[in-house]
């Protein structure tokens, strides 16, 4: 007899796609029989802006206590939408193979951020990107919005869209030059082709997390010597290499003590052959006057035997020592500066 699975997941065109490719990886890896159970999450139903939601786990918080109350069996959220407190009762029992975790554009007519026109105008709801295109292109107007993938690509002129608009929730279309947009997601919609240039690390760090999914389950049952076919493909998920580079990336997020809406970037890396990990930040001000970067690296392990535990230790004092380095060089005043604006 398989094991009977619920998954808990937004109803989001994103969400739906990362929770299927989670539950088609967990079915091809276990004896299980999935059953899909959507939840409406605070962040699916506020309006305003993401400045102002974000950072206390408006997209995960009804997941959890769907998860809690036995609604379902396995949340999967986007890792950068968790808030960086680990949640009583819940185990992050997986995380699957990161995407490649940068930040794309999508502009109009195929231009780049070198090529859009002096006031051109560009869209996004998160301060981290705002700070960084600013301080890349002081020229360019920066314009907050939010709602679904599509809704933002609907809003550069000229863009293809799928689905058509929705007519009962009009928005402005094309009224952009650009908007800036998770590679990770646009990759999962199948809406690469909107894509007209992927920034490098050192033009745009992506936020911590991002593109990485969470797989969490209720912490009873799951742990490594668990036995079921839930918990042994789960186990057979995760990928440590991604595991411990979102760990050094949250560790210097809560360090810093910022939410997921601060202007703060992070982008951890495992270079399998030499076994360091490479820890890279960025804190702005968010009129992008002033960005703060620094690198640190770590090795994986010190002995022979890694060990799980001392291996995401040694991650999460990486992300620690880097927030200390960034809080020494004034990044709590940028970032303080950022907020006041
Ligand atoms: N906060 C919204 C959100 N959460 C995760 C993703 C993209 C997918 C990912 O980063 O894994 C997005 C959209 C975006 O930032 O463009």
């Amino acid at each position: 007899m398989p094991q009977n699975v619920r998954i808990g997941t937004r109803a989001s065109a994103l969400a739906l796609t990362q929770t299927g490719h989670v539950a088609d990886a967990i079915a091809r890896l276990g004896d299980v029989e999935i059953e899909t159970v959507r939840v409406r999450t605070d962040g699916d139903r506020l309006a305003g802006s993401l400045s102002t939601l974000g950072g206390t786990g408006v997209f995960v918080t009804a997941l959890r206590d769907a998860l809690l109350d036995g609604r379902c069996d396995v949340a999967v959220h986007s890792l950068k939408d968790l808030p960086t407190a680990d949640p009583d009762g819940l185990a992050l029992a997986a995380v699957p193979p990161r995407e490649d975790p940068r930040d794309a554009l999508c502009a109009r007519d195929g231009l780049t951020l070198a090529t859009l026109p002096a006031g051109a105008t560009i869209g996004t709801g998160s301060p981290r990107r705002a700070a960084q295109l600013r301080a890349a292109r002081p020229d360019l107007e920066v314009v907050d919005i939010r709602g679904n993938v599509d809704t933002r690509l609907g809003r550069v002129a000229g863009a293809r869209t799928t689905p058509a608009p929705d007519p009962d929730k009009p928005s402005p279309r094309g009224d952009l030059d650009a908007v800036v947009l998770a590679r990770a997601g646009l990759a999962r919609l199948g809406r690469l082709d909107a894509v007209t240039e992927v920034f490098d690390a050192d033009v745009m760090l992506p936020a911590p997390g991002q593109g990485a999914l969470a797989v969490e389950t209720r912490d009873t049952g799951i742990g490594v010597d668990a036995h079921s076919p839930l918990a042994d493909a789960l186990r057979a998920l995760d990928h440590r290499p991604t595991r411990l580079a979102v760990l050094a990336e949250r560790a210097l997020l809560a360090r810093l003590e910022a939410g997921c809406a601060a202007p703060v970037g992070a982008l951890a890396e495992l270079d399998d052959a030499t076994g360091t990990l490479t820890l890279h930040a960025v804190v702005a001000r968010t009129d992008g006057s002033a960005v703060l970067r620094r690198s640190a690296s770590a090795q994986r392990t010190g002995s022979s035997a890694p060990d799980r535990a001392s291996e995401e230790a040694a991650a999460r004092s990486l992300g620690e020592n880097l927030a200390e380095l960034l809080l020494e060089a004034g990044a709590a005043d940028l970032a303080e500066l950022g907020a006041r604006r």
